[in-house]
């Protein structure tokens, strides 16, 4: 057994076919008894094809509106979804139920026609994404309401089915690189869905460079029509820093 978790030593890159597993993404999520994912991307030659979130505790119903405490009054039945995309082929969600897997469905971001009914998603962990920038951000786009906390790639499942609607991750140390795991499966999901992803400069995530994405600084997730509007918000704040 530990031979083969050993075989997991890719150095990652731009060739070849390159598998990512994140088994629990959220760990904290997960002991909280919040949000966790079981995470899987395919990359090849650095391009994401295959993205796979398993997310055992968010409603099946992707209409569910979408709260910090969101799935923790759902039944069996109704809690348990696997987000997927195949690039090229649009983004699905499926019920995880304990009946096993079921059909799958289209799923499309939800477009945000007034940036003041939108709402932000982001770590619970203040850690791994400062809240304090993502406020002054919020402020200066007219978001009032509160950014729903959620931990692990749970966000851009959520944000790709329509229940939620950008998916902020704000640096909070100059020196952390994002890991391929963490990103691969979400980044193609959201894109297939409709949306666009990339760091805080505006620039794709870039999977080709190694483990990590050292080309990039945060993440910024939102419907491909806000996107640049979102993007240039947060290089005004950050600029300010
Ligand atoms: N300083 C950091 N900035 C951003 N992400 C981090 C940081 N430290 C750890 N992480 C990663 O954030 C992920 C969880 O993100 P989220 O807050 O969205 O739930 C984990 O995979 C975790 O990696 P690791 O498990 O290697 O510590
Ligand atoms: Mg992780």
């Amino acid at each position: 057994m530990l031979e083969i978790i050993d075989q997991g030593n890719s150095k990652g890159g731009a060739k070849g076919r390159i598998w990512t597993i994140d088994p629990i993404d959220g760990t904290k999520g997960f002991l909280r008894g919040g949000q966790y994912a079981v995470c899987l991307g395919l990359m090849v030659d650095g391009d994401v094809k295959v993205g796979v979130l398993g997310c055992p505790n968010l409603p099946v119903d992707d209409a569910a509106p979408l709260t910090a405490d969101i799935g923790t009054n759902a039944t069996d039945e109704g809690r348990g979804v696997i987000f997927s995309a195949v690039q090229g082929q649009g983004a699905t969600s499926r019920p995880l139920g304990t009946a096993g897997l079921a059909e799958g469905k289209s799923i499309a971001m939800k477009p945000i026609t007034e940036m003041s009914n939108a709402s932000f998603c982001e770590s619970v962990e203040a850690g791994h994404s400062d809240q304090g920038v993502a406020g002054q951000i919020a402020q200066k786009l007219g978001i009032t309401k509160p950014s729903v906390r959620m931990d692990s790639q749970a966000k851009y499942g959520s944000i790709a089915r329509g229940a939620g609607d950008i998916y902020l991750r704000l640096p909070t140390s100059k020196s952390y690189q994002e890991k391929i795991w963490d990103h691969a499966a979400g980044d193609l999901i959201v894109r297939e869905a409709g949306g666009q992803v990339t760091d805080v400069s505006g620039n794709r995530l870039d999977f080709s460079v190694g483990r990590t994405l050292a080309e990039n600084k945060g993440v910024i997730a939102a419907p491909a029509a806000v996107h640049d509007q979102v993007i240039k918000v947060v290089q005004e704040v950050l600029g300010q820093q």
